[in-house]
C-alpha cells in the first residue's frame, strides 16, 4: 500500500475513532458531583474493557501505608522507569483510592515517588501500545475517574514532589489538595512536547489552582516549575528543607500536614468535605452540603467535649 494511501487510511480511522468516542462521550452525561467517578457504567463507560487492556502493561506498584496518626503514605513505585505509570500501576492506584475511601479513621494523605523522584507520567511503552483514539480515550476516562476520586477523598492530601513530576505525574500533583516541593525539584506539564494536552484531568484542576493565565503558560509553554516559581503562582504550597541530618523530605512533609490533621478524624474529615463542596458546587448546593455536614458534628463527641472544657482560644 502506498505511503499516501496508508496515511489517508490512518487519518480516516482516526476521524472515525474520534467521532465514535465523541458520541460515547456525549452519552456519558454531566459529571457526577458528589464523591464517585465522572464516567460511570450507567452512561456507557465500560471499565472492564480498559482494565483488561491496562492489565497487559505490568511493572511497578502503588504502595499504601495507613498510619496510626491517621496520615497515609502512598508511594508511586517504579524507580527503574522514574516512577512512570504502567497499566497495572493505574489499576493499583484505583485499588488504593478505594481502600482510602473505606478508611474511616483517615485524616491525611501524602503521595510521593520512590527513589527521590516523583513520577514521569505514563509509561511510554504503554502509551505507544494504546495510541489509537479509542483506547486513549478509555485510559483517559479511567484515570480521570481515579484522580477525581483521589481529590474527593475526605482526607487532607499533599503531593510531595522530589526530582521530577512530568506529564501525567504533574497531573497527579494537581489531584491533591496541596503540593510541597523539595529544593531542585521540578513540575513540568510536558504534554505539548508529546503532541498532547493533559488527559487525566490535569488541565481542569490546574486552572482552578493557578488561574487560567498561569495554566496557559504552563501548558502552552511546557514551562518548568521550580520551587520559587511554583510558590509564586500558587502551584506549590511550600518548599521542604531538611531540618537536620536525620530528617527526610517525607518526615518534613508529615510534620507540615499534621498541622492540619491534628484533632478528631470526624472533624478533620468534615472540614475537607465542606471545603470540597465549596470548591466544586454552585453556592446553594454547597450551602446545603455544609448544612448536612454541620449536622454530623454539631452535638457530636468532639463538640460536647470542647464545650465541657470551656476552651480559651488565646
Ligand atoms: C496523559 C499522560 C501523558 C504522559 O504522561 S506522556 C509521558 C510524559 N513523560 C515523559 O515524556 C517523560 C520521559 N522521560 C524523561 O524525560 C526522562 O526520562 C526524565 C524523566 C527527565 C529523566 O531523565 P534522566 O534522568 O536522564 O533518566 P533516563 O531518561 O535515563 O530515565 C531512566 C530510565 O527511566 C525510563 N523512563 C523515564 N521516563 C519514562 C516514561 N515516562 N516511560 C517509560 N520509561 C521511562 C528511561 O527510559 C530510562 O530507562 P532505561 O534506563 O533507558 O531503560
Amino acid at each position: 500500500m502506498s505511503y499516501s494511501l496508508q496515511m489517508y487510511c490512518r487519518m480516516v480511522l482516526h476521524r472515525v475513532g474520534c467521532h465514535l468516542l465523541k458520541k460515547t462521550h456525549n452519552a456519558l452525561g454531566p459529571p457526577i458531583r458528589r464523591g464517585g467517578a465522572v464516567y460511570s457504567g450507567a452512561c456507557g463507560f465500560r471499565e472492564e474493557e480498559i482494565r483488561e487492556k491496562l492489565q497487559a502493561f505490568p511493572g511497578g506498584s502503588i504502595n499504601l501505608v495507613k498510619q496510626e496518626s491517621g496520615i497515609a503514605l502512598m508511594t508511586i513505585n517504579n524507580p527503574a522507569r522514574m516512577n512512570a505509570f504502567t497499566g497495572t500501576m493505574m489499576l493499583e492506584l484505583q485499588d488504593r483510592v478505594s481502600q482510602l475511601e473505606e478508611w474511616t479513621e483517615g485524616k491525611g494523605l501524602i503521595v510521593h515517588g520512590a527513589a527521590g523522584t516523583f513520577c514521569s507520567g505514563s509509561d511510554l511503552n504503554a502509551v505507544r501500545a494504546i495510541s489509537n483514539p479509542q483506547d486513549g480515550m478509555k485510559m483517559c476516562m479511567f484515570m480521570q475517574n481515579v484522580l477525581t476520586r483521589l481529590l474527593r477523598l475526605p482526607l487532607i492530601s499533599v503531593a510531595l514532589v522530589e526530582g521530577r513530576a512530568l506529564g501525567g505525574g504533574s497531573e497527579l500533583t494537581t489531584a491533591c489538595d496541596f503540593r510541597l516541593m523539595t529544593e531542585g525539584s521540578e513540575i513540568q506539564f510536558v504534554h505539548k512536547h508529546m503532541g498532547l494536552v493533559p488527559g487525566w484531568g490535569g488541565a481542569a484542576r490546574l486552572v482552578r489552582i493557578v488561574g487560567s493565565q498561569n495554566a496557559l503558560k504552563l501548558l502552552a509553554g511546557a514551562r518548568k516549575v521550580d520551587t520559587d516559581y511554583g510558590e509564586r503562582i500558587g502551584l506549590s504550597d511550600g518548599t521542604v528543607t531538611l531540618q537536620s541530618a536525620e530528617s527526610t523530605a517525607l518526615g518534613e512533609a508529615e510534620k507540615w500536614v499534621s498541622a492540619f490533621t491534628k484533632g478528631p478524624a470526624p472533624v478533620i474529615r468534615a472540614v475537607k468535605k465542606v471545603v470540597l463542596s465549596g470548591r466544586e458546587l454552585p453556592l446553594e448546593d454547597a450551602l446545603r452540603t455544609e448544612k448536612d455536614v454541620f449536622g454530623t458534628v454539631w452535638g457530636g463527641p468532639a463538640n460536647l467535649e470542647a464545650l465541657a472544657r470551656k476552651p480559651k482560644h488565646k
